[in-house]
């Protein structure tokens, strides 16, 4: 799997893709901003002018796409991938999106003779420029199998999760928690400052409990600063609460937590936060105090 394609130079997928020029694979790049990838030639890579022109050229091919909206758009639009799509050429798609866009495309492409893996990932950009994405692949084994070298430049530990939608369904129930997660925890640091305490002696306490963990780790000391570089845009955040909160419905799961921390992204979209950090939504938790 020497020679590969990718898709979607955005903060994840570039980060991913320098991984992998870094580990000796040949890549060719691409994304819908063709002037993203400029920066990838420093790193070795080669730029194709199309989605179709980047399959055509290698036998694997990932991408990793904002949404629904994009990973559709990139397989079935004009010179997308389906149009080059035929025995022999394999499509791995990392975006996060819902198990049916993943069911679509996958068909639409073993239908022309390819092969189909979705393979969405969790961590973050800082994991990914590290190598340390847990990858949640699910479609064909046997490109699972033929990917692994790939995934173990890009993640600390691949799950093969059975057919196709099962990948994507895992991390959007991962995504939910998570996006659940940063609201509580933003509610209880603005509880310990209107209630007089320190908030860093909040995040020192956190730390060494039952609760402690990794993002509580990250996230809280810029929260306190209100500072929210994107890793991880909160578009995409509300994106995956969307889908988790649709997949609830699907299954008759009622999550009146997610829903409550849907609202609070809604609310933070709806005042242009989409593009900061999720952990932005910390100032709609902040203004929920203040109603005007
Ligand atoms: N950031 C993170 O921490 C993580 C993100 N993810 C998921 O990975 C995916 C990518 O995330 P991330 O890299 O952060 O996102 P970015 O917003 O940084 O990048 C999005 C990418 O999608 C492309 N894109 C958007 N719309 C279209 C379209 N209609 N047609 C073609 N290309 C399009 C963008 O192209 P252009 O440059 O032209 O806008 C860009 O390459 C998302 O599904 C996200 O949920 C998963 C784990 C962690
Ligand atoms: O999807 C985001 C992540 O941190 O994982």
């Amino acid at each position: 799997m020497e020679d590969i394609g990718f898709l979607g130079m955005g903060i994840m997928g570039k980060a991913m893709a320098i991984n992998l020029l870094r580990h000796g694979f040949k890549v060719t790049v691409w994304n819908r901003t063709l002037s993203r990838c400029d920066e990838l030639l420093d790193h070795g890579a080669s730029i194709g002018q199309t989605p179709g022109a980047v399959l055509n050229k290698c036998k694997y091919t990932i991408a990793m796409l904002s949404d629904p909206a994009a990973a559709l758009s990139v397989v079935f639009d004009k010179d997308g991938v389906l149009e080059q799509a035929c025995t022999g050429k394999a499509y791995i798609d990392m975006s996060t999106v819902d198990a049916d866009t993943s069911s679509k495309i996958s068909e639409a492409i073993t239908l022309k003779g390819g092969r189909f893996l979705e393979a969405p990932v969790s961590g973050s950009k800082k994991p990914a420029e590290d190598g340390q994405l847990v990858i949640l692949a699910a479609g064909e084994k046997a490109l699972y199998e033929e990917a692994l070298p790939a995934f173990d430049v890009i993640g600390k530990k691949s799950f093969f999760l059975g057919q196709v939608g099962n990948g994507a369904r895992m991390k959007l129930v991962v995504n939910m928690i998570m996006g659940s997660m940063i609201n509580a925890f933003s509610e209880g640091l603005v509880l310990a400052d209107k209630s007089g305490l320190n908030p860093q002696t909040l995040l020192d306490v956190l730390d060494l409990g039952a609760i402690a963990n990794p993002m509580f780790k990250l996230k809280g000391p810029t929260m306190i600063q209100n500072s929210y570089s994107p890793a991880f845009p909160l578009k995409h955040q509300q994106k995956d609460m969307r889908l988790a909160l649709a997949l609830g419905d699907e299954n008759a799961v009622s999550m009146p937590v997610a829903a409550a921390a849907n609202e609070a992204f809604k609310k933070a979209l709806s005042v242009e936060l989409g593009d900061l950090d999720f952990s932005a939504v910390h100032e709609i938790v902040k203004g929920a105090q203040h109603p005007l």
